[in-house]
């Protein structure tokens, strides 16, 4: 099996990648310590490899080199416990993140937004006052995060939790706290921690390899919250330098409205879109693009795959597509509100105009791409670095 090894922060990828599903926050009661899940099926097969930061084998059953530990961090706290090889958490703890800053968990407070009930949806968040597009909404560290595909015995699975209850167990009260008050979408069908973090792990851009066994994901407690919209209003963006999640508004969101992510892949149709998040987070879709009458709702997939079919093509160096028709994506993804893949066409467009030596629209349309990244990802984003290294002088 390939390992992949993490690089040390700054380590940036140029990818504009879609948004996931989302996190949630400590507020509402946190089930009582009794009523969690003990540590003590877990607890014969793990066994302690360092103490700064504290390293532990989760099954000492495997060979050592591939068996999944787990660290907790920063060094002499326990807010945050990081799932993966001991030799890439080894290397990770070395890295002068931790020591450069340390945010408390999050409260889930704040003057931006409110977390509360949404007719439907469990709880949500709500926007406590006019947000303005590319306004930071949260910044917070994961409070659990994993390679995606590590081996386990057989006998760690989802319904038993015991990959999740060890690693768990050993974090702050606070951290557990977060993580206990979070929903699952699966009911009694898994255990509650796998339910938890199926339900509200994000992707966490850690490599810049393209590589699914460098998949990683994490937990954030209060972006968590934000639920689904297959046109969503805001943008979630992990910032590997600083390891946080940040969720920014991508449009002016208005006092009250709901502030929403997008979970699944916004341009597949609709019936496809509702089957996976169906299956995937348990729930039936019915924000606006899913409930447009008949006709319109073809219009919207047709758009949806005119765009799908463009951005694929111009992700490609050699894309053979006009002016004409990236004009058209861009004008398809402005009539879905998509303006994550707006951002894309802009990013990629320039690229194709670029290399056919249409100077004149390829910087104009690098220029407008760099404040869409702006707008979506913000000062760190890896996309926007990129552009400005690429053409400084735009
Ligand atoms: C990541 S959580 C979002 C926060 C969650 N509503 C809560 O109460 O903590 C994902 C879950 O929220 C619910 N959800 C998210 N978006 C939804 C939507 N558009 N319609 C209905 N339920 C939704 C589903 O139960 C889904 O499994």
């Amino acid at each position: 099996m390939r390992r992949g090894f993490l690089k040390s922060p700054g380590a940036l990828s140029i990818a504009p990648r879609e948004p996931g599903p989302s996190a949630a926050l400590p507020k509402a009661k946190a089930p009582s310590v009794q009523s969690r899940p003990q540590a003590a099926p877990g607890d014969g097969l793990t066994r302690v490899v360092e103490l700064h930061p504290r390293i532990v084998c989760s099954d000492i059953r495997l060979p050592p080199e591939r068996a999944p530990h787990f660290m907790y961090l920063p060094p002499g706290r326990a807010d945050m416990v990081f799932v993966d090889y001991l030799e890439n958490l080894q290397a990770m703890a070395r890295w002068p993140v931790w020591s450069q800053c340390s945010p408390d968990v999050p409260t889930g407070s704040s003057p931006l937004y409110e977390i509360r009930g949404i007719p439907g949806k469990g709880l949500g968040m709500v926007a406590q006052r006019h947000l303005k597009a590319g306004e930071l909404i949260v910044s917070e560290r994961p409070v659990y995060a994993q390679r995606a595909d590590l081996p386990r015995s057989s006998d760690f699975n989802y319904f038993n939790g015991l990959p999740y209850i060890a690693p768990v167990s050993g974090l702050s009260p606070s951290a557990q706290a977060s993580i206990y008050s979070l929903t699952t979408a699966f009911g009694t069908k898994r255990h509650r921690l796998a339910g938890i973090f199926h339900t509200n792990n994000l992707e966490l851009d850690i490599t810049h390899e393209p590589d699914p066994q460098n998949r990683f994901v994490g937990c954030f407690p209060t972006i968590a919250r934000a639920n689904h919209d297959c046109s969503p209003n805001s943008n979630y963006y992990f910032v590997f330098g600083s390891f946080s999640g940040q969720l920014r508004a991508m449009r002016d969101i208005e006092e009250g409205e709901e502030i929403t992510i997008s979970y699944c892949d916004a341009l597949a149709p609709r019936v496809e879109r509702q089957a996976a998040l169906e299956r995937l987070f348990c729930f039936t879709c019915g924000c606006p693009s899913c409930s447009l009458p008949e006709r319109e709702g073809r219009l919207s997939d047709e758009r949806r795959a005119r765009l799908d079919t463009l951005v694929a093509s111009i992700e490609q160096p050699s894309a053979t597509v006009t002016l004409e028709q990236l004009r058209d994506g861009l004008q398809y993804s402005r009539q879905e509100s998509l303006y994550a893949k707006y951002a894309q066409v802009l990013f990629y467009g320039s690229g194709t105009l670029l290399c056919r030596m249409d100077l004149q629209n390829g910087l104009e349309w690098a220029r407008m791409a760099k404040v869409e990244y702006l707008t979506l990802e913000g000062e760190d984003s890896a996309t926007l670095k990129a552009l400005s290294s690429l053409l400084p002088h735009l």
